[in-house]
C-alpha cells in the first residue's frame, strides 16, 4: 500500500474579500432607496418583465460553450450586457452557479456587481429558508452589506414557517434590498403542499403574512411574493386577494412551462400591475448575440403589455 503522505499539500491562500468597515456599511444601507420603489420605477421604465440567467447545460452548449467555469462566466456577462438597460430586472439561478463550485460562485458575484454597475436590479433565485438562526447566515450572504453575494433581493422559501424568514425579512428592510417569499410556486407539484385548507390554504396565509410586511405600501412594498404565471385559476379557487398583500409579484412559469401573456393577464386579473414575470430559457436560447437577446426580450416583454 503506497504511503500516506506525511503532510497534506497547503491550500492556496484565499483571496481576501475586501469588507467595509460597518459605518461605511451602515451608511449606504441607510442611503438606499427601499427595493419595492426602485422596482416600481424599473417596472414603469422598462416594463413587467424579468429575465432569468440559468445557464444550463443545454444552453451553454448551443450557444457554442462548454459546460464549465469559462463557458459559464461568457454566458453570464453577455446576458447582462445585453439585457442591461432593456428589462426591469435580471435573476440568476443561483443552482446553475452551484453545480460549478466555489469558482461558480465567484462568476455568480462577478454577475451580480456587472448587474449594479449596468443599474439592473438583481435577483438571487436561492429559494433559501432554514431555522433562524441559520437563517441569519442565509441572510447576511444575499442581502448583508458587503457581502459579495448580496443581491438586490433574493427569493426565500417560507414552508419552515413564515416567522423563521425573520432575520431575512428585518435584514432586507435595514439594507433597502427585498425579498421574493414562495406563495404559490409555478410546478405542479407545488399545488399537494400550498393548496392544502382549500379557502384556509397554506399559501394563502403565507400571502397574509406577507401583506402585513408590506402595511399598505404603495404600489407596493419591498417583501414580494412569488405566484407561478401557470397557476391558471387557483388564485380565484382559493379566494386569494394580492391587492392586500401589496407585494410585488414575481411570475415564473411564462415561455418554457407554458404559460403565455394571455395567460397571465387572465390569471392575476385586477393584481396585474403588480406583476413582474419571468422567463428564462425561453429567451436565453435566442443567444448568443446581444441583438438576438434583445429581440427575444422585447418580444416577450410586448407579450406583456
Ligand atoms: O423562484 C423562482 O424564480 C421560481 C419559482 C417557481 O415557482 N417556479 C420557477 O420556475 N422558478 C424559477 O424560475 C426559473 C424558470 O425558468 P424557465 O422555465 O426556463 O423560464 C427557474 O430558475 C426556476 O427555478
Amino acid at each position: 500500500m503506497p504511503a500516506l503522505p506525511r503532510q497534506l499539500p497547503l491550500l492556496p491562500t484565499p483571496r481576501q474579500a475586501h469588507v467595509p468597515s460597518s459605518a461605511v456599511r451602515a451608511a449606504a444601507a441607510a442611503s438606499r432607496v427601499p427595493f419595492g420603489e426602485r422596482l416600481a420605477a424599473a417596472m414603469n421604465k422598462h416594463g413587467q418583465l424579468c429575465v432569468g440567467i440559468d445557464p444550463h447545460p443545454a444552453l451553454l452548449s448551443s450557444w457554442g460553450l462548454n459546460d464549465d467555469v469559462t463557458g459559464l462566466r461568457s454566458f453570464s456577462l453577455t446576458v447582462v450586457e445585453a439585457l442591461a438597460g432593456h428589462v426591469a430586472a435580471l435573476k440568476p439561478q443561483v443552482a446553475l452557479y452551484e453545480r460549478h463550485g466555489s469558482r461558480g460562485l465567484a462568476v455568480l458575484e462577478e454577475t451580480l456587481a456587472l448587474c449594479a454597475q449596468g443599474h439592473v436590479l438583481s435577483i438571487a433565485d436561492a429559494k433559501r429558508g432554514d431555522i433562524g438562526s441559520t437563517m441569519a447566515a442565509y441572510a447576511d450572504a444575499w442581502l448583508g452589506e458587503g457581502s459579495p453575494l448580496a443581491a438586490d433581493a433574493v427569493t426565500l422559501s417560507p414552508y419552515l414557517g413564515y416567522e423563521s424568514l425573520r432575520p431575512a425579512l428585518d435584514l432586507a428592510a435595514a439594507t433597502g434590498r427585498g425579498v421574493f417569499v414562495l406563495g404559490l410556486t409555478s410546478n405542479p407539484e407545488g399545488a399537494s403542499v400550498q393548496h392544502v385548507g382549500g379557502s384556509a390554504s397554506v399559501a394563502k396565509g403565507v400571502i397574509q403574512s406577507v401583506g402585513a410586511e408590506n402595511a399598505g405600501a404603495l404600489p407596493f412594498g419591498s417583501t414580494g411574493l412569488v405566484i407561478g404565471a401557470t397557476v391558471g385559476s387557483a388564485l380565484e379557487k382559493l379566494g386569494i386577494n394580492l391587492a392586500a398583500s401589496h407585494a410585488p409579484i414575481l411570475a415564473p412559469g411564462l415561455g418554457a412551462q407554458g404559460a403565455t401573456g394571455a395567460d397571465m393577464k387572465a390569471s392575476f386579473g385586477a393584481f396585474w400591475p403588480q406583476v413582474l414575470g419571468t422567463s428564462s430559457r425561453d429567451i436565453l436560447k435566442a443567444g448568443p448575440t446581444a441583438a438576438a437577446l434583445c429581440d427575444a426580450a422585447a418580444a416577450t416583454r410586448d407579450s406583456l403589455l
